[in-house]
């Protein structure tokens, strides 16, 4: 063979030995890349793990918690918040009466007519609007103002059925979903704001009267009558429907919990103790802490950089307002790290709260083979196109973790109330029910999340005890528990009954 065909040989050889190294190198790297992304994952996945044992270490705590928060003002990270509210709905309820429910992402005004035992429920009628988020930053008269117009407007449709006894001022049941150091049933201070709520000249102000002059602003003749949290409001809800209800937890935008406490038992309140030797605690459980909580990098991350640091961390780590910001963290390490999705780092990934929960909850409830919802989610909030069905599994894979470790921890949470209420256990022949109604928008929506709560608790209760037990759904139960105490702190009330 000439020299030249040799030489060419030569360097046809070179090249392909050069193509096959760097196919090798791609594959040996990208084989690298990927195997840091499993790394991250599975760190992650370990580090959330919430194993049974763990889970009745963070009910106990729970408990312990809840009493200390009884036993002193400030003696635990749960406010264990006096509700005023020491009669629940007996059904007896009649007249037309009012509800705002100012949520952590939603506002509802709804009008309700009661008809007492037999009729009940006779007319209700509804609206919900979302929340300017700048509203969440401003003044607390822009807030205030906004509420009372909102407010008038929905007054101004009331049709037939829905007239107020003439010479009657209208009256509202007023649910905010914020803690609030309660002076009375219709008057308390805020204390703090919490999720995306940031309203400096609010805090400490009372949010009766903050309401009371927007709505004097406009001329709007209605009496706020009870002021109470919305897991009060959906206790009150529920209990009108089910006389077993005896707990309410919410897992919508943010979290928390109430329930029905014997009065003898809350030895930080000296106030007079009331006839039904109950009294309702909103517990603000969003704001507990404790070592047995499966703490992250991302979630350490997250609370630096929100609205609240350092508070609200159960919150943080179960609620809907965050959990998609934990799954965008973890993608954003995998693609700094890992090159997950290629060697530029895709800029959406890295803003904050750009991933929401319902969209996590779309991609974790993808059945298609090839995960295309996955796939358009990916693209269309994050500008990632092109991605394998094999990157779409681990995003389904890390939606799972997160919501995982969220729903257990809810369901420890619950155990934890029912062990401080002596229903973790159940005496021999013993026959009671206990019902724990849930609202909120994560358990209503969130399939994955709901059934793996569900299954949790009654893993941690044990079939016998959780034959006693049971979670109801009280669709905006907290809206119809608002009106429902109104109706029985209305100051017509007394005028009936003498
Ligand atoms: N489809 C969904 N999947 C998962 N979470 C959802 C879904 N829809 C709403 N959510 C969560 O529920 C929250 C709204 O809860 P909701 O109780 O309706 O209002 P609020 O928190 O204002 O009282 C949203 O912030 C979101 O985190
Ligand atoms: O209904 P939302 O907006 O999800 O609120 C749930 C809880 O959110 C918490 O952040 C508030 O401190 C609680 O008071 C409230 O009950």
């Amino acid at each position: 063979m000439g020299k030249v065909a040799v030489g060419a040989a030569v360097v046809c050889a070179a090249a392909v030995c050069a193509a096959a190294a760097l196919v090798v190198r791609h594959r040996m790297k990208s084989s690298g890349r990927w195997a840091r992304a499993m790394a991250i994952l599975r760190e992650f996945e370990d580090k959330s793990g919430t194993p049974i044992g763990k889970l009745r270490q963070v009910a106990d705590a729970m408990t312990v918690e809840m009493h200390a928060g009884l036993a002193s003002e400030g003696g635990s990270k749960l406010k264990m918040l006096i509700s005023y509210v020491d009669n629940l709905p007996t059904g007896d309820e009649q007249g037309l009466f009012y509800a705002l429910d100012l949520g952590g992402t939603n506002f509802r005004v709804l009008r309700i007519q009661l008809g007492g035992k037999e009729k009940r429920v006779v007319k209700q009628e509804f609206d919900e609007v979302s929340i300017p988020p700048n509203l969440m930053t401003g003044t607390s008269e822009a807030l205030f103002d906004f509420i009372a117009e909102t407010l008038a407007k929905f007054v101004d449709t009331e049709g037939e059925g829905f007239h107020p006894a003439p010479g009657r001022q209208r009256e509202l049941g007023f649910t905010f979903s914020f803690p609030v150091w309660q002076t009375s049933i219709a008057s308390g201070t805020l204390i703090k704001w919490t999720k995306g709520f940031n309203i400096e000249d609010a805090v400490e102000q009372d949010v009766v009267g903050e309401l009371t002059k927007s709505v004097e602003k406009i001329g709007l003749d209605m009496r706020v009558t009870a002021l109470v949290n919305d897991t009060i409001g959906t206790l009150a809800g529920g209990r009108y429907h089910n006389q077993d209800v005896i707990a309410a937890v919410i897992l919508g935008t943010g979290t928390n919990a109430a329930y029905v406490e014997r009065a003898h038992a809350i030895p930080k309140w000296h106030g007079l103790l009331p006839k039904s030797g109950e009294m309702v605690i909103n517990m603000e459980w969003g704001n507990f802490r404790s070592s047995h909580l499966p703490l992250t990098e991302y979630d350490q991350a997250l609370d630096a950089e929100s609205l609240n640091p350092g508070d609200q961390i159960f919150e943080k780590i179960i609620s809907g307002m965050y959990l998609g910001d934990i799954v965008r963290r973890v993608l954003c390490k995998m693609a700094e790290e890992a090159s997950f999705f290629g060697d530029v780092v895709p800029p959406k990934l890295k803003v904050p709260f750009i991933l929401r929960t319902p969209d996590m909850s779309a991609m974790h409830h993808d059945t298609s083979s090839d995960l295309r919802v996955v796939g358009s989610k990916l693209k269309d909030i994050l500008e990632i196109s092109n991605t394998s069905l094999k990157m779409r599994k681990v995003v389904v894979a890390l939606c799972d973790i997160v919501a995982t470790r969220a729903a257990r921890l809810s369901a420890a949470g619950i155990m934890g109330v029912l062990k401080k209420l002596g229903r973790d256990t159940v005496k021999e022949g013993e026959k009671q029910k206990s019902v724990v109604a849930l609202d909120g928008g994560l358990y209503e929506h969130y399939t994955e999340f709901r059934t793996s709560m569900e299954s949790t608790l009654k893993e941690l209760l044990g079939d016998e005890v959780a034959e006693h037990i049971s979670v109801e759904h009280s669709n905006d139960g907290s809206g119809i528990g608002a009106a429902l105490l109104a109706a029985s702190h209305s100051q017509y009330l007394e005028v009936e009954e003498s």
